[in-house]
């Protein structure tokens, strides 16, 4: 038998599957579910670090096997992520779907944050329901009302329609979960992480309808079917990269679409346990979509211009980096910059995968490229520092002690009672001459590491091998970040001349 490949895609009803023979070029419709589907992408050759499919390995005989569905990997693929305040409005949503359908890229995954504002909606509901706070069935109307009014504006027909009853029906069962915490007067961490992806289902959906009304072939994705992750910390989770992968292409052979439009921030737990990536995680879905696709690029559309040398918001001279190294990207959002979350770097480096920040309100800006190398830069030493970083909001504790020095287990014991009352450590930095040990926490976990280390260090202080626990509060951190500072002598001379100018301005 001759050799036939034969493509799927959703007809423009969305409801059946046109399995298409590239070869002769006609079209089966058959309805979603009534397909067997073939081999997997894991059988098939790769090229490279792209996994790329041959002819050969794609040619299927059509008597073998009449339908089947690979997940396709490599630079057909662009990921594009959009934040809250670029889904924000129904117009903006809009603005988002003819960005997307404006993309000429042959596969487009599109991962999406809930509407500006509505996160903090969810938390609050949590927050208040399991405080025995009344208020919080109002709040959930609030948050009905505005996705029932987003819809109105952007949807109509059936589609509008479609998306009213599951908005319904969600709302009711979180009406329902969030009873039973008022009653328990406690949110268990899957009540909570349920509840407060919610944000997310609803944007996407309403954006995928969006570009489904232009008839382009658009599935929207539940990201908690595919992405798998494990708790590595406080408000820290890490992708399982190899069940994702297989949950994805499972996924995809039931739903090829050109364009998928999927939720950011949510995923499940290896038991199926719906969670989060955390505040600010939708960042990190795009990254480790892309990664799983091997995707060409990730854009992050957000509303400035890309990454500035410092925060726009502080700092008015601030001018757009063209450029940044993966690590330069991680140092800044790591010390506070929060146009990025600090995990999203991991996933696309491997790959060597861009990140593109660009502006969803001045799409004339070309944004920021972030990746492995950056395009040469002056050679001068302003150049160096790239860019300034600062995180709020911190208190320093100061343990200090001439019984510190030689003592072993002395940094494992501070580090230990810090570590047992779960709070976040910063930055740290010791000075041998006056044997301390400081660090940065943030300011609201500072009272009970103080507490812990005063326990910890009772006989310690007593006998006097420690003289002091010392916690100073309303502390920043001030972070220069550039990859060439570190082989460029002179620059800490520069940064301190500086900032000892601004203190006698300011008369310290
Ligand atoms: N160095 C920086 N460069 C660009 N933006 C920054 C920087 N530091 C802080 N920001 C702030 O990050 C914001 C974008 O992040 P965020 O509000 O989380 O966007 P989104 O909702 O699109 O994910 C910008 O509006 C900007 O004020
Ligand atoms: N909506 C989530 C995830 C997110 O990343 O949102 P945004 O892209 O708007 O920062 C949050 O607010 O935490």
């Amino acid at each position: 038998a001759a050799a036939h490949r034969r493509r799927l895609r959703p007809s423009a009803s969305g409801r059946e599957v046109v399995s298409q023979c590239l070869k002769c070029e006609i079209n089966q419709d058959r309805p979603m579910g009534a397909l067997r589907i073939g081999h997997s992408q894991g059988n098939l050759p790769r090229h490279g670090s792209k996994n790329l499919l041959t002819p050969a390995a794609a040619a299927i005989s059509v008597e073998q096997v009449e339908v089947s569905t690979y997940l396709p990997k490599g630079d057909m693929w662009s990921v594009h992520k959009f934040g809250g305040t670029c889904m924000g409005t129904p117009q903006r949503i809009q603005n988002v779907a003819d960005v997307v359908l404006g993309d000429s890229s042959e596969r487009k995954l599109i991962i999406v944050s809930a509407m500006s504002k509505v996160t903090d909606m969810m938390y609050s509901l949590v927050h208040k329901a399991q405080s025995r706070d009344d208020s919080y069935t109002e709040e959930l109307d609030k948050v009905f009302e505005k996705h029932m009014a987003a819809a109105k504006d952007l949807l109509d027909g059936e589609n509008l329609a479609r998306f009213l009853s599951e908005l319904h029906s969600d709302i009711s069962n979180l009406r329902a979960m969030l009873r039973a915490i008022y009653i328990a007067g406690h949110a268990t961490e899957s009540f909570s992480e349920f509840v407060v992806g919610h944000g997310e289902l609803w944007s996407s959906q309403m954006l995928s309808y969006a570009v489904q009304k232009s008839g382009a072939s658009c599935s929207w994705m539940d990201t908690r079917e595919v992405l798998v992750v494990k708790p590595s910390g406080p408000d820290m989770v890490d992708p399982d990269y190899e069940e994702s992968e297989k949950r994805l292409e499972k996924w995809f052979s039931r739903q090829p679409a050109e364009i998928i439009v999927a939720t950011g921030f949510i995923a499940s737990t290896a038991e199926n346990i719906p969670t989060t990536l955390k505040r600010d995680g939708s960042d990190f879905s795009a990254a480790i979509i892309g990664s799983l696709v091997r995707a060409r690029q990730v854009t992050i559309w957000t509303d400035v211009d890309g990454v500035f040398s410092a925060d726009p918001r502080k700092v008015s001279e601030a001018v757009i980096l063209s450029t940044l190294s993966y690590q330069e990207a991680w140092e800044m959002s790591y010390f506070g910059a929060n146009v990025l979350h600090p995990r999203t770097i991991i996933p696309v480096m491997k790959d060597n995968i861009p990140i593109v920040i660009r502006n969803m309100f001045n799409l004339s800006a070309p944004g920021t490229v972030i990746c492995k190398q950056p395009a040469n830069e002056d050679a001068d030493l302003d150049a160096c520092v790239k860019s300034f970083a600062t995180i709020d909001k911190l208190a320093l504790v100061n343990v200090e002690g001439t019984g510190m020095a030689g003592v072993p287990g002395t940094s494992s014991a501070i580090f230990s009672a810090v570590k047992e009352v779960g709070a976040n450590v910063i930055m740290i930095s010791q000075a041998s001459s006056e044997h301390s040990i400081c660090f940065a926490v943030p300011e609201k976990e500072v009272a009970a590491v103080s507490a812990a280390l005063h326990v910890r260090f009772r006989e310690a202080l007593a006998a006097g091998r420690l003289s002091k626990v010392e916690v100073i509060h309303d502390c920043s951190i001030l972070a220069a970040v550039g990859l060439r500072m570190a082989s460029t002598p002179g620059v800490s001379a520069i940064l301190f001349d500086a900032l000892a100018k601004v203190l006698t301005v300011l008369g310290w």
